[in-house]
């Protein structure tokens, strides 16, 4: 091959390796995208799930109190005060718990009884928890927000927390990698507690929050950022949302990103490789064959067919050899595949016609009846020299068989028309590995075929209780009624030929009987036939 095709061959090679791992690891590369978002995503709720918890726990002791506060003596006797520091002492969360009576007036808190009371705002009506703030308390001049309960007589109690505290306790702080963490107000978006930057997406209504959401785009500092947010399941007036930056969400890290890297350059530079060694291996086989044809290493072998009830040979079925120079001697299957693929099998065939006649000679002169059977594929029936050649041979061989598969006689719109010609000619035309084709069997009809040859793994499954050996009896009925007659392939041992033979299957090829044999053993078989036949019976 010219050094330029050779060239564009490889670079071919190359191009066609690069689409292939382009595709293999942009999918990958997705895929690991996909994979490192969600498990960012993940982490950033499993942080606001967290501090969802601990601020639940929390809220639901505080609630607990707030419900027994129903006993509680709303004229603030010393008892009261009691329970009321009691519960500051014991979580440490609250720093005050107040008693309001129905017009707002605050009656006393931890710290005693107010006299006079102080102005607040009137209870609502409704029994629910409830929040309020954030606020400044007065004794402690810090942000504090304000948890509550309407008692049945109309007299509320409430409870102070600050919100440092809070903070402290959830230790808002080991979140600082996030942009920022909050609760805020499932209403309004206000934060009553904050931990880094608080910022909203753009152009996203994100209140009320009812459920749990998520968000991500730009938020209102320019940034883009992926956000969470949860309603407090005890308190559902308050949500916690967390947020965090884009960048680390949707940027892979650098190792496993140029672990890919490198993997797809090898792969490439592999693949490449692979591509370049099958094509060198595969133009090597073409040129070997090429140079087994002119040098004649190609040569035929003969399977004698048998007739099974008077033990004769009665033909011959044509195969091919290939004595390798180094290899030694090879069966069809490494080198036909190819030649059928680079056309060679057009010359090999010819070639092994015009052998056939010379080498059969001597046989045909004493048998003129002998058949001689050749194994032929759509690609040769469409070839003007291999059909002269076989013209030619039928000269010579009066019983001369061609050999088709199923997908060979249906694969080509004109090989009836073919088929028709050989048959005009006096060539037999015959169905070899019959059974195995999948193919509807209307073809036995419409084309002329008048031999079918039993697929060796039908015969093998006589005697087996395996889902082939209905099928051989099937094959051999019908061909009974269709009037084919029958050869069968692959007859290994005497029960087999028996069984075939019991069938009304007369013409038996196998190695029962004889492997396929190169001329001269043919010659020395056929003389001493037919004593020397194995007897089966
Ligand atoms: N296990 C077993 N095998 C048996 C027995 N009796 C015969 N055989 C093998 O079965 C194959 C029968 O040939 P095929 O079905 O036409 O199948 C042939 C045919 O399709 C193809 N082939 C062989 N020679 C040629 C040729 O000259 N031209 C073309 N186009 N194809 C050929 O290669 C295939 C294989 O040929 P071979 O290797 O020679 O293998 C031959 C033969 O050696 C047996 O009792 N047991």
């Amino acid at each position: 091959m010219p050094r330029a095709r050779l060239f564009a061959k490889q670079l071919k090679h190359i191009a066609f390796a690069w689409l292939a791992c382009t595709v293999v690891f942009g999918i990958l590369l997705a895929l690991l995208f996909v994979q490192h978002r969600d498990a960012e995503q993940l982490h950033i709720q499993n942080v606001a799930q967290k501090v969802h918890f601990e601020l639940n726990a929390q809220l639901k002791e505080i609630d607990s109190f707030l419900r027994q506060a129903e006993s509680l003596d709303v004229t603030c006797p010393k008892e009261t005060l009691f329970r009321l520091r009691q519960q500051v002492f014991k979580n440490p969360a609250m720093s005050e718990v107040g008693i309001v009576d129905h017009n707002g007036q605050l009656l006393c808190n931890t710290y005693g009884v107010l006299n006079p009371p102080i102005q607040t705002t009137a209870p609502i009506k409704s029994k629910e928890l409830r929040y309020h703030g954030p606020v400044i308390s007065d004794y402690m001049e810090m942000s504090a927000f304000v948890l509550a309960r309407t008692r049945q007589d109309g007299y509320e109690v409430n409870v102070l927390l600050p919100s440092d505290w809070l903070r402290h306790t959830l230790d808002l702080q080991q979140y600082s990698k996030l942009d920022f963490i909050a609760l805020v107000d499932s209403q309004t978006g206000v934060p009553i507690l904050l931990q880094g930057n608080y910022s909203l997406p753009l152009h996203q209504p994100l209140f009320p929050i009812e459920l749990s959401l998520q968000a991500h785009g730009e938020f209102d500092d320019g940034m883009n950022k992926y956000l969470f947010a949860k309603p407090l399941a005890s308190l559902p007036k308050l949500s916690v949302v967390a947020s965090s930056n884009s960048n680390p969400i949707f940027t892979i890290r650098s190792t496993p990103f140029v672990a890919l890297v490198v993997a797809y350059l090898i792969v490439w530079v592999l693949l490449s490789y692979l591509l370049y060694f099958i094509e060198k291996r595969q133009l090597s086989l073409k040129y070997q064959l090429k140079h087994a044809i002119s040098q004649r290493q190609l040569f035929n072998v003969y399977q004698p067919l048998i007739d099974a009830k008077t033990q004769k040979i009665v033909g011959v079925e044509v195969l091919i050899r290939w004595q390798h120079p180094s290899e030694g001697e090879l069966g069809p299957a490494y080198f036909i595949p190819e030649a059928e693929r680079s056309g060679a099998i057009v010359e090999i065939s010819i070639a092994q016609v015009q052998n056939a006649v010379q080498e059969l000679a001597p046989l045909l002169a004493l048998n003129p009846q002998l058949k001689v059977s050749f194994n032929v594929n759509g690609q040769l029936l469409s070839c003007a020299s291999y059909l002269a050649a076989l013209e030619q041979a039928k000269q010579h061989i009066r019983s001369l068989t061609i050999e088709l598969t199923e997908r060979d006689v249906l694969s080509q719109a004109q090989v009836k028309h073919t088929l028709e010609q050989l048959v005009a000619l006096g060539i037999e035309v015959a169905v070899d590995d019959f059974g195995t084709g999948y193919s509807g069997l209307q073809y036995l009809q419409s084309f002329p075929i008048d031999l079918l040859k039993i697929d060796q793994s039908f015969v093998a499954s006589i005697g087996l209780d395996n889902l082939q050996s209905p099928v051989l009896n099937a094959v051999i009925e019908m061909a009974t009624k269709l009037n084919k007659k029958l050869i069968a392939e692959g007859v290994e041992t005497a029960y087999q030929a028996d069984y075939l033979l019991k069938q009304g299957v007369e013409v038996h090829q196998g190695w029962l009987y004889a492997k396929a044999l190169a001329i001269e053993a043919l010659i020395v078989m056929v003389q001493r036939e037919p004593s020397t036949l194995p007897s089966y019976s």
